[in-house]
C-alpha cells in the first residue's frame, strides 16, 4: 500500500533518478548494428541495480549512454528528468581497465577527481584515506600502481570513483579480469561502500552470483538488440556475507536467472 502523507492522501512516489523510455541505439547508420531496442527502465535514487545479460546484448552501450559518453539513436534517456547529452557533472565511473596513472602514488590517484574539480586536495585527503582504509589499502597509500596486484589497483580505482561522493556510480565489469578470490573480496568491499554511502549504482556484469550478492535489484537483458526481459527487486538481507550465496533464497534467485540464460540458449548441459 502507498504510504500516506500528512493530509492522509497517498504520498507521491519520488521521481526516478534515471528514466529510460524506449531507448534504442544503432551503430553505423541505417542497416548498422542495432545494439539496444525498446529499453524502458526507471532507476530510483539509492538503488544498486545490476544489469545482467549475455555478451553483446548492449549492456555497456546502455551504460555509456547513461554516462553521456554515447547518445541513444531512439527513445528518451533522462537523469533527474533532463535528457543526458553529456557526462553528468557528479558522476563516478569504474571500468574493467582501472586506468590508474602510473606516475602518481595511490593517494594521488584517488585524489585526481578533486584535482580535476579544482578543489583543494587537503579538503579531500581525509575522505581518500578513509576509503582506502575501508578497502584494506591503508598501508599502501604511497605505493605506486605498478607495485600493486590487479585487485589492489581495482580497489584504488573504486576509491577514486567514490572520492567526491558522486550520487551516481556507473561500473562496467570492474572485476571481470580478476581471479575468483579477489573478486569475492571486492564484492564484499563494494557492498560495504554502498551501505556506507548509499549512492545509486548501475553495475554491468555477466555473473549471476555477483549481481545477486551486490544488488538491491537485478535487470536481465535479453540477446541483442538488448532490452530488459526480467527485473527483480531482491528480498535478501541488508548485511551480506559471502555465505549468503549458500542460502536457499539466494539459490532460488540464481536458478531463476540461470534458467533464463538456458532458455536463451546461452547455457547448454
Ligand atoms: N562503437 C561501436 N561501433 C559499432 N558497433 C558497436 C560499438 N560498440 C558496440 N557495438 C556493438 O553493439 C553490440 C553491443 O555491444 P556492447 O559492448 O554494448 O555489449 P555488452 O552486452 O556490453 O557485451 P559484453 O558483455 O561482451 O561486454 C555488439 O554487437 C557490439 O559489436
Amino acid at each position: 500500500m502507498a504510504p500516506l502523507d500528512a493530509t492522509g492522501g497517498a504520498a507521491p512516489a519520488a521521481p526516478p533518478l534515471i528514466s529510460a523510455s524506449g531507448v534504442a541505439k544503432r551503430f553505423g547508420g541505417p542497416g548498422g548494428t542495432l545494439a539496444l531496442d525498446g529499453v524502458t527502465l526507471d532507476i530510483r535514487r539509492g538503488e544498486f541495480v545490476s544489469l545482467l545479460g549475455p555478451s553483446g546484448c548492449g549492456k555497456s552501450t546502455f551504460l555509456r549512454c547513461l554516462a553521456g559518453l554515447d547518445r541513444p539513436t531512439g527513445g528518451r534517456l533522462t537523469l533527474e528528468g533532463v535528457p543526458i547529452t553529456a557526462p553528468p557533472a557528479e558522476l563516478g565511473i569504474a571500468l574493467q581497465r582501472d586506468a590508474l596513472l602510473d606516475w602518481l602514488d595511490v593517494l594521488d590517484n584517488v585524489l585526481l577527481p578533486a584535482e580535476f574539480a579544482g578543489a583543494p586536495r587537503a579538503r579531500h585527503t581525509a575522505r581518500a584515506l578513509e576509503l582506502l582504509r575501508m578497502v584494506g589499502l591503508g598501508e599502501f597509500v604511497h605505493a605506486y600502481p605498478r607495485t600493486l596486484s590487479g585487485g589492489m589497483r581495482q580497489r584504488v580505482a573504486i576509491c577514486r570513483a567514490l572520492l567526491m561522493s558522486p550520487p551516481l556510480l556507473l561500473m562496467d565489469e570492474p572485476f571481470g579480469a580478476l581471479d575468483a578470490l579477489t573478486r569475492d573480496q571486492l564484492n564484499v568491499d563494494l557492498r560495504k561502500l554502498w551501505q556506507a554511502n548509499r549512492m545509486t549504482v548501475v553495475f554491468v556484469t555477466h555473473s549471476i552470483a555477483e549481481a545477486l550478492f551486490l544488488s538491491t535489484r537485478v535487470v536481465l537483458f535479453g540477446p541483442r538488440p538488448g532490452r530488459p526481459v526480467d527485473d527483480v527487486t531482491l528480498d535478501l538481507p541488508e548485511h551480506r556475507r559471502l555465505a549468503l550465496r549458500e542460502t536457499p533464497e539466494f539459490g532460488a534467485y540464481a536458478r531463476r536467472f540461470r534458467s533464463q540464460f538456458e532458455a536463451m540458449g546461452l547455457i547448454r548441459e
